[in-house]
């Protein structure tokens, strides 16, 4: 226990000046700093009602009704200092009040404010994790397909051939063709992209191409001497594609890349590619595999996700806990990469502690693992995993466990008996 001089002397020398109350809202105890101020008696203040000493206090709002005060603006000879206010209680109930200034006046604010921008400005300036992946180090994961990726990527990149990606949407078909440029020789020539997808039909053409006669330059042109991404290729109209064919033959040098979330060659079947125009563009083909075929990818791209995001939000060191991680494994990921990348996002938004629960995740995959687990063990095993699961999962969400055991129905001492069972 620390002796009285000791936590006087402590308090004297907080930073903030303070005040405490008893339910009476009469003054406790007040530094000496908060007197000097105050222009008031450390002997005389104390035992004072305390709105004879603090002029417009708001402590006997926090005694009446339990309710704390944060940064709340306080005018106080001539200025806004900002308090926090805050109720004390014993056994539940109000015995008084504490109240602290945390900024004296604007100055102290300034003076803060501007330490913290310049704290925050560094730390973005050193914080090299950038969302805007574009290199070859960007692209996460371990599994053999993206190693392999990566390898062909190194050693394709320096040529002038043209490449094919293909994959599902949200596998980082852009982040790979932007890869590729960053690893070429002309990566300090014109990078231009162009969404199929995005622009309408009749548009495209002048896009893409252009038009001579009202003498507006396309993409195509834009990209002279350096590269043309070509986004969702297979949904160019045929009749632009029978033009670009024509147009990469005349044209100056250019090096495409194309990518398509569906397999052109099921469209060339359906007669909606053509199929001379596939030969000129798949010189190289990069396929990327769905998330659901590679997850040992999932734990460093959730990472790499969550730490981005953490330091965005300006939240502390956040980490899954190991029921989130499991409901992860066992979804499919649609969405691959970039669902994954959302997901995240919205659960650093979504968490209060310093673990990301289950809660914080959307409902599609928390119950995407009860419709579709396999049961292996008997009725009663799988009923006492579930009955383990939510327990575990209620303990993390609430701490008390007078509270826990209210939310589930079961008497305190059912529940500690299944703590102990359950080694929770
Ligand atoms: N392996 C990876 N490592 C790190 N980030 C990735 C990876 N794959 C994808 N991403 C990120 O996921 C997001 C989606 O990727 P990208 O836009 O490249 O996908 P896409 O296949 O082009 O999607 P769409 O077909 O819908 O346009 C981007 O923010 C990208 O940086």
């Amino acid at each position: 226990m620390l002796s009285e001089t000791v936590v006087t002397q402590i308090l004297e020398n907080a930073f903030q000046w303070f005040v405490v109350v008893d339910k009476e809202c009469r003054i406790l105890y007040i530094n000496e700093d908060y007197c000097k101020f105050l222009e008031v008696d450390k002997e005389e203040a104390i035992g004072m009602p305390v709105d004879k000493v603090i002029e417009n206090t708001k402590m006997h709002e926090v005694v009446t009704t339990g309710k704390e005060h944060i940064a709340s603006p306080h005018f106080i000879k001539g200025t806004y200092m900002l308090a926090n206010r805050v109720p004390l209680l014993v056994n539940g109930e109000i015995v008084g009040a504490f109240g602290s200034v945390i900024f004296r006046d604007m100055s102290d604010w300034n003076l803060l404010s501007s330490h913290v921008k310049t704290t925050m400005e560094k730390i973005h300036q050193e914080n090299t994790l950038t969302l805007h992946a574009t290199k070859l180090e960007d692209i996460k994961g371990s599994s053999q397909a993206i190693r392999s990726l990566k390898e062909t990527i190194q050693m394709i990149a320096p040529s002038d051939l043209p490449v094919l990606i293909q994959g599902e949407s949200g596998t980082g078909k852009e982040l790979i063709a932007s890869s590729i440029v960053e690893r070429s020789t002309r990566s300090t020539k014109a990078f231009v992209k162009i969404n199929c997808a995005a622009i309408p039909a009749e548009l495209l053409e002048l896009e893409l191409l252009g038009d001579e006669s009202i003498k507006t330059s396309g993409r195509l042109h834009q990209a002279a001497g350096g590269t043309l991404f070509i986004d969702e290729i297979g949904a160019m109209p045929m009749i632009v594609q029978a033009k670009l064919l024509r147009k990469l033959q005349e044209v100056e040098d250019v090096r495409i890349i194309a990518a398509t979330n569906r397999p052109l060659q099921t469209l060339i079947a359906q007669q909606k590619f053509r199929e001379d125009l596939y030969y000129r563009l798949q010189a190289i083909t990069l396929r990327i595999p769905p998330l659901r075929e590679r997850m040992e990818d999932l734990p460093e791209l959730a990472e790499t996700f969550l730490r981005y995001y953490q330091q965005k939000a300006g939240k502390r060191l956040l980490q899954l806990s190991t029921d989130t991680r499991k409901f992860m494994e066992k979804y499919h990921w649609p969405g691959n990469v970039r669902e994954v990348q959302n997901v995240i996002q919205a659960a650093v938004y979504l968490s209060h502690s310093d673990w990301i629960e289950p809660t914080a995740l959307p409902d599609s995959i928390t119950n995407y693992q009860a419709k579709n687990q396999a049961y292996h063990g008997t009725l009663q095993e799988e009923l006492e995993n579930l009955e383990k699961q939510i327990i575990s999962q209620t303990l993390h969400e609430i701490k008390d466990k007078t509270l826990v055991a209210e939310r589930l129905g079961l008497s305190r001492s059912t529940l500690y008996e299944k703590i102990k069972k359950y080694n929770l």
